[in-house]
């Protein structure tokens, strides 16, 4: 992501007069500790609403419309070779030219392949891709990648299996070279790497704003992936970064960042294989099942800053785009990161900007001072409290009680009961009023503006930016629930205003909630199981 978010002259804006961050110094909240043993989550205790994210996504082009000037945009899942026309040659051969890349670069990866729930365990923090070209390296300098992949991948252009024919002549020392390359182009473990060509369609997964993502079945492998589809952009500067960020990917090997199987042209996409994560994400999760226990909410914490630590220590990246659609768990009790970095390039910069993104946004990212990794602690520390309290954490500035979280406790229990104190709980009758006045409540709120989160809080975008960068951070509070207190205090760690005071990944993993958890992966794995009713 490039330039300063919040330069929105040209767009509608008045942020750029934003007030400078406040220094904030705000006490310790107090709220009795409270935990229990057992994580299984309570059933359809939220609403289910719309994912998070403001609607201006409608004005984002999906994946199912062709790039603006990509050639040969059938809308075919898997079809489509590369049909030049006449017009907007220079962005045609851009486009050529990532297809080829983006083969070259599939074919030259050397990452092992698991299924699902065993990858991540094999994972070790050390394993570094090897024999990776750099994205920028001249194709014409590497014939033999073309062969492959030029049979192997049947959408490829036509200039690749040009090229390909002029690397396999079919003499003997050609096929001596063809054996050599065969191998290197198996992975550790001694298997072909994931095409397209090998998976089949199950089921959709998701839609975010750049892409949608796939359950598919490795026919070659037997097991379940994901894949998703990203529409790009091609041109030349985008180009450079898409393969860039695809090689980070490729070189990603840890336990705590979502396992990545390969990428492969497809259509006007790129299509990108990577670990199926079973229990989905934590937005769908805690949408679907309620908050998430406040114990398991910091072993989330703790995996998501063992991510950042890792890509920034071996990778040198920030994530910037921590949030919960961003944090997925298997049902082995693993949480894992993903769409680091990726989502700055592979998705059109601006729109993404200011599609769910901006709201997880720290200050001084608003307000366009440089970007570090205490940004995406920023980030984290917003993604927790939505997942403690089940809710996106900004509410109206003044504490108005119209946004206030009591509002959600309506949908607590999904049932209003007829206030008759007379009665037990359970044989009261559903007052058909209180119905009525929460359907006219929601009425009153649609009409003050943009929906920003499950709550039904409304606030336009401006005002939320406004918001983030002038009124004091959120806290873990609620007023039904209570947090233990080191909960509490490692949110407002996160949470400094200041990105100086605030605390590093390494200093929040040293903190009592983390580092005394009595969490175990079993723990996880029940809780994880429940999500998708299997406890
Ligand atoms: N590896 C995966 N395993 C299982 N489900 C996944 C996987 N990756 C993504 N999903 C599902 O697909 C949905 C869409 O993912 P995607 O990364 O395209 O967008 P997003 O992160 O939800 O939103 P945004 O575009 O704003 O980043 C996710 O919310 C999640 O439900």
């Amino acid at each position: 992501m490039s330039g300063n978010p919040l330069d929105l002259s040209s767009r509608s804006g008045t942020i750029a007069s934003s007030k400078p961050i406040p220094s904030l110094n705000s006490p310790t909240t107090s709220t009795a500790g409270s935990s229990s043993s057992t994580f299984g989550t309570p059933k359809s205790s939220i609403s289910r609403k719309k994912p998070l994210g403001l609607d201006i996504s409608k004005s984002i082009l999906k994946p199912t419309r062709a790039a603006p000037g990509l050639p040969g945009s059938s809308n075919s899942a898997n079809g489509g070779g590369l049909t030049p026309r006449n017009n907007g040659d220079s962005i045609i051969s851009e486009a050529e030219k990532l297809r080829e890349e983006i083969a070259n670069l599939q074919l030259n990866s050397s990452k092992s392949t698991n299924s699902s729930s065993s990858a991540s365990a094999s994972a070790s923090a050390s394993g570094n891709g090897g024999g990776l070209s750099l994205p920028d390296s001249p194709i014409t300098n590497n014939s033999s990648h073309y062969s492959d992949s030029s049979t192997s991948n049947s959408h490829l252009t036509s200039s690749s299996s040009r090229k390909k024919d002029k690397s396999s002549d079919g003499n003997s020392s050609t096929t001596t070279k063809e054996k050599k390359k065969s191998s290197k182009h198996k992975d550790k473990d001694g298997l072909e790497l994931v095409k397209d060509e090998d998976l089949e369609i199950l089921s959709d997964l998701g839609a975010g704003n750049g892409g949608t993502v796939t359950k598919v079945w490795n026919k070659k492998r037997n097991c379940v992936m994901a894949r998703k589809l990203i529409l790009v952009d091609a041109k030349p500067s985008v180009r450079k970064q898409i393969l860039r960020e695809l090689q980070i990917m490729n070189d990603c090997n840890s336990p705590y960042i979502v396992g990545y199987y390969g990428c492969f042209p497809v259509d006007v996409h790129v299509g990108i294989v990577i670990e199926l994560m079973d229990a989905g994400s934590l937005n769908d999760i805690y949408r679907q099942n309620g908050p998430v226990h406040i114990e398991v909410v910091g072993k989330i914490a703790e995996a998501v800053l063992h991510g950042l630590i890792y890509l920034y220590d071996v990778h040198r990246i920030i994530h910037r785009d921590i949030k919960p659609s961003n944090i997925l768990a298997n049902t082995n009790g693993e949480i894992k990161i993903c769409d680091f970095g990726v989502s700055g390039e592979l998705i059109n910069s601006i729109a993404n900007t200011f599609v769910g993104t901006s709201t997880y946004m720290s200050p001084e990212r608003i307000q366009g001072a440089p970007y570090t990794i205490k940004s995406d602690v920023w980030s984290l520390g917003i993604s927790l409290i939505e997942l403690a309290l089940g809710r996106f954490p900004f509410t109206d500035s003044q504490g108005n009680e119209e946004f206030s979280e009591d509002d959600d406790d309506d949908d607590d229990d999904g049932v209003q009961h007829d206030p008759d104190a007379t009665l037990p709980l359970n044989t009261q009758k559903p007052n058909l009023n209180i119905e009525k006045d929460k359907k006219e409540k929601k009425e009153k709120r649609k009409s003050k503006g943009v929906s920003l989160a499950g709550g039904g809080h409304t606030m336009s975008i401006l005002d939320l930016l406004q918001h983030i960068v002038n009124e004091p951070a959120p806290k873990l509070y609620s007023k039904k629930r209570s947090f233990p207190q080191n909960s509490v205090v490692f949110i407002e760690d996160c949470l400094y205003k200041d990105p100086n005071q605030r605390k590093s990944p390494q200093d929040l993993l040293a903190t009592d909630w983390i580092a005394n958890s009595k969490v175990t992966q079993d723990d996880l794995k029940a809780w994880a199981l429940s999500t998708i009713g299997k406890d």
